[in-house]
Order: C-alpha cells, then sequence, then structure tokens
C-alpha cells in the first residue's frame, strides 16, 4: 500500500495536498461526511475549510490522497483557467462512469462519446422557448393555488422546514407537468390511477425524496428490499415506470396530436422524428432521459429556492429592495408574465448570489482519459505544470471556486447586488460549463424567478421566532439556518420560516 501510494504521489509530481484513510468523495465520501483528520476525506470538507486547503498550498489545485476504497491520488481544483481548459475539452477530460444513474435505462447524464453526443442531440431541443413559457405559466398556477387554496386568509403561515412543507412539493409540481406533462398538485391526484397502487403524484413523491437509496444500495440490498423504505421507494419506482409507458403508449396512439410542449412530448417528437434512425431513443432510453431530468431537476430547483428564501430572511433589506423592485415591473397586483422575465433582475440576482454561495453540486467529477498535464499559476505568480496520468480522477470543486478570495470580494458574505453589472462568469459555476453544462439551467430560471415573484409580492418572508435562538450573532444564526445535509445535492437541514401577508 505504502508504495502504490508513493507511486501514485510521484505521477502528479508530489503535488501538495491533504491524505485521509478514507476518500472525500463518491459513495464513502457521502457516507462519511465530516472530515477528520488523517481519517475521513469527508464530503463536506470543502464547505467546512472555505478556501483554506488552497492557501495553504499556495496554489488553486490541490491533490487528495486516499487508501479506501482504494489507493488514490486525485485532484481537486479551484483555479477558473485550469477548470476552462477542463470543460472545454471533453475527449481528454470525459466523466467519470455513472452507471447508477442508469436506472430505467441509458440517459444523457450516465453517458459518454458517441452515445452521450446522441442523447444530448435528442434532449437539448426539449428545452425549447414554448417549454419555459409552459414552465411560466404553469409555475403561476401552482403558486396561486398554494395562496388560495392552501393558505387561504391566514396572515402567518409558519413552517418548520421550508423544503418539506413548500419548496419539495413546488418543485416536483412544476417537473411534474412542465417535465412529464401530468399536472398535479396539493388536491389532486390523491387516488391510484386504475391498476395502480400509488398515485402519479405518491409515486413521484417517494422516489424524489429517497431517490438516494436507488442510486447507493448495492444490488441484493434493491433487489430483495428488507426494509419498508427501500420497498415503498421501490415500488414508487415500479409505479413511476408503469405511467410513463402508458403515457408512452397513449401519446402514440392518439387520434389527434395535442400541442404539448412538456419535456416528455418533446423528447417522444424527437425520438420519433427521425427517419435515418440515427438519432432516435428507444422506449427505455426516453424513460431513462425523462427521469434523469427528474433527478437532475427537482432537488436541485428545490434546495436553492429553500436557500433562497433562508437568506432573504436573513437579510429583510435586501428583501425589500427586492419587492419594491418586483413592484415596479408589476405593479398592479396582476400576475406576473413571461415576457417580464427579462425586466426581473433583481430575482436572478439573488439566485445567483444564492447559487453562488450554496451551490447544489458542490463538486463535479472529470477523469484523464490520456497521460496528459495541468498548467496553473501558483498564488505568487509562477507557472507550475501538473503531470496528470492516465485515469487520474479530477474534482472541480465548485463551492471553492465561489469562495475563492482571488474571484470574489467577500466571498462569504451574501451581496445579490455583485450580479449587476460586470462579474466573473468563469468563475460561476453552479451549472457547470462547456459542453457538459446543465441543459436544465432556463427552466430553472423560469420557474425559480416565477416563484419569487408571485411569493415576495404577496408575502414577507421571515425566520420563525423561536425563543430559544432570540441571542444569537449574526454568524450563529448564519451557521444553524445553513447548517448542510448532503442527500443527493447539498440540502439545508432544517429551515423554519414564516410567511407573512404583506
Ligand atoms: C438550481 C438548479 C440546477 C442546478 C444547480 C443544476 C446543476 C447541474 C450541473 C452542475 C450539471 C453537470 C453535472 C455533471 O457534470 O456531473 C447539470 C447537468 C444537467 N442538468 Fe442541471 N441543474 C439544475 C437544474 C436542472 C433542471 C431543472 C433540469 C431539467 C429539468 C436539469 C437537467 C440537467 C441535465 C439533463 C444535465 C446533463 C447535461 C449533459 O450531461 O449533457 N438541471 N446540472
Amino acid at each position: 500500500t505504502y508504495v502504490d501510494l508513493r507511486a501514485s504521489l510521484k505521477a502528479i509530481n508530489n503535488h501538495p495536498g491533504y491524505w485521509s484513510l478514507i476518500s472525500s468523495f463518491g459513495l464513502l465520501g457521502f457516507m462519511f461526511q465530516e472530515p477528520r483528520r488523517g481519517v475521513i476525506g469527508g464530503n463536506l470538507r470543502f464547505w467546512r475549510k472555505r478556501h483554506l486547503d488552497f492557501q495553504e498550498a499556495g496554489i488553486d489545485v490541490i491533490s487528495h490522497t486516499s487508501f479506501f476504497p482504494n489507493v488514490a491520488s486525485r485532484l481537486i481544483i479551484a483555479d477558473t483557467a485550469v477548470i476552462k481548459d477542463i470543460t472545454g475539452n471533453r475527449v481528454r477530460f470525459p466523466k467519470p462512469s455513472y452507471d447508477a444513474l442508469r436506472v430505467w435505462g441509458a440517459n444523457i447524464i450516465a453517458s459518454e462519446g458517441e452515445e452521450w453526443k446522441r442523447h444530448r442531440k435528442v434532449s437539448a431541443p426539449a428545452f425549447s422557448e414554448p417549454n419555459n413559457r409552459l414552465v411560466w405559466t404553469e409555475t403561476v398556477k401552482i403558486m396561486m393555488d398554494l395562496f388560495e387554496n392552501l393558505w387561504g386568509s391566514r396572515e402567518e403561515i409558519a413552517v418548520d422546514h421550508v423544503v418539506d412543507s413548500i419548496t419539495l412539493p413546488v418543485a416536483l409540481f412544476v417537473i411534474s407537468v412542465a417535465g412529464f406533462g401530468r399536472q398535479v398538485s396539493w388536491q389532486s391526484d390523491l387516488v391510484p390511477s386504475p391498476g395502480h397502487k400509488l398515485s402519479f403524484k405518491d409515486a413521484l413523491h417517494v422516489i424524489s425524496v429517497d431517490m438516494w437509496i436507488q442510486i447507493f444500495s448495492p444490488k441484493f440490498l434493491w433487489n430483495s428490499a428488507p426494509l419498508k423504505r427501500i420497498a415503498d421507494v421501490k415500488l414508487g419506482y415500479e409505479e413511476l415506470e408503469q405511467y410513463m409507458l402508458e403515457m408512452v403508449q397513449e401519446r402514440r396512439t392518439a387520434e389527434k396530436k395535442e400541442e404539448c410542449y412538456d419535456l416528455f412530448s418533446n423528447l417522444l417528437d424527437a425520438s420519433d422524428s427521425e427517419s435515418d434512425g440515427s438519432v432516435r431513443l428507444t422506449d427505455r432510453e426516453l424513460l431513462g432521459n425523462i427521469f434523469i431530468f427528474l433527478l437532475a431537476g427537482h432537488e436541485t430547483t428545490a434546495h436553492t429556492l429553500a436557500f433562497a428564501f433562508g437568506l432573504l430572511a436573513m437579510h429583510q433589506d435586501y428583501q425589500e429592495k427586492l419587492y419594491q423592485h418586483i413592484k415596479s415591473v408589476v405593479p398592479d397586483g396582476r400576475l406576473p408574465t413571461y415576457e417580464e422575465m427579462n425586466s426581473l433582475t433583481e430575482c436572478m440576482a439573488v439566485f445567483y448570489e444564492t447559487l453562488r454561495l450554496f451551490p447544489p453540486v458542490q463538486s463535479i467529477p472529470k477523469v484523464a482519459a490520456e497521460d496528459t498535464t495541468l498548467v496553473a499559476a501558483d498564488h505568487a505568480g509562477n507557472k507550475v505544470v501538473i503531470p496528470v496520468p492516465r485515469g487520474t480522477e479530477l474534482q472541480l470543486s465548485v463551492i471553492s471556486v465561489h469562495r475563492n478570495p482571488r474571484y470574489w470580494d467577500d466571498p462569504h458574505a451574501f451581496k445579490p447586488e455583485r450580479f449587476h453589472g460586470n462579474w466573473p462568469r468563469d468563475a460561476f459555476l453552479p451549472f457547470s460549463s462547456g459542453a457538459r453544462a446543465c441543459l436544465g439551467r432556463r427552466f430553472f430560471e423560469t420557474e425559480g424567478i416565477a416563484i419569487l415573484t408571485m411569493l415576495v409580492l404577496r408575502y414577507k418572508i421571515e425566520l420563525k421566532d423561536e425563543p430559544e435562538f432570540a441571542h444569537e450573532t449574526y454568524e450563529e444564526r448564519w451557521q444553524r439556518l445553513f447548517k448542510l445535509k448532503p442527500v443527493i445535492t447539498i440540502a439545508p437541514a432544517r429551515l423554519p420560516l414564516v410567511f407573512k401577508k404583506r
């Protein structure tokens, strides 16, 4: 082991960094999140240490050597020039295998090379302008349903954890209608359709909450499902698959084709329309992709919304500024329109600052497909050439770039105004960059802006009154509210808020 260790470090020219028994990444990083010096690398290491590891090394590329699950040295990168080199070169730096995400078949996220190109070619047009418009109108409807039918005339609505009570259901309803083409809400879809054990909404819900069990369970555990929680989520998958197959069948055999712009219909049209057979998707691949949109889209969205609400509750001055801005764009209490989205610049600034501080995908893995080098500048400005042997794992540390003081002034503070005017675009990576960047970015932005506009116009977001925390300092409050819990993406552990009618 020692010899392997020396060899792996030597292969990257003994590049400075840290080591631990258990890796910071992959399944073990997920299971052992809190870093312990020399023992556990910890998934949360870069949240805890912010940019410190890189400052100590004097360069924005560091190594991480671990013994489990195998002896390996990987490179962790918080340098935008190096990241641009990597994300701009898909062939030299592909993604590692994401086989665990092939739940229902091959899909855009869990593929590489020619296979990925085919999936991207069919999937990208599904995120069309009419789909964005649909996201907007449906989100506005879902928010009105929340205000009128759930919150009603109540002056105050207090929630213990905004993710469970509001942002996860809303994100799920939006992806359900604009992604799958099925309208669900708090009061609808309460009973299973004929031949089903769960309603579509319940199947979607159980998967959205416990999807990580399927992803991280070994096959034997998943197949035998000895625990109720595993059996429940397994049933959710079976039911959703059944619903989706029925939907494919229904749309294929419908006598009159309706104009639908949800992702599922768009994907179905695109996969049917090619006659030369080159880019068509099989039904399994169609399901695989639509499922992956759910995985990629709902948790990231729900958690970003929750962090944004929490940050606005902590910063009332900014919330007031946002309210005045929204009122100036949508003055007379009417519903905001899709055409107004681009004028709602403060909303976008709030989301960008939220995503900078709390990027749901904290690190993006790549792998070196050949023996190569990376060239970085150290903090003294000297050029450093790092040898990168074929097979080396690379982690683009989004959180470390976002908190790197070389790119952002006062990087740990909430300052949405930094996104007006000139800002360092290469140092903003919540959606990754290059050819493998997020396909759903506009989907999220449309949904997020519609939700924030609707909510802030009608309600003031405040922290829930909890007497035991009355004497907290600003820093203590920040630490409590934004205590993190990695699910598949980063989430707030508990965010108690109150919505007060304006
Ligand atoms: C705040 C919201 C979101 C964030 C922060 C986010 C972030 C990301 C990131 C970092 C990647 C690259 C992952 C990697 O390389 O391993 C990605 C890829 C992707 N995202 Fe998103 N995402 C968001 C919302 C969405 C939504 C709403 C959808 C769909 C409805 C979506 C669909 C996708 C797809 C299909 C890919 C794969 C693209 C490819 O590999 O070609 N995302 N996203």
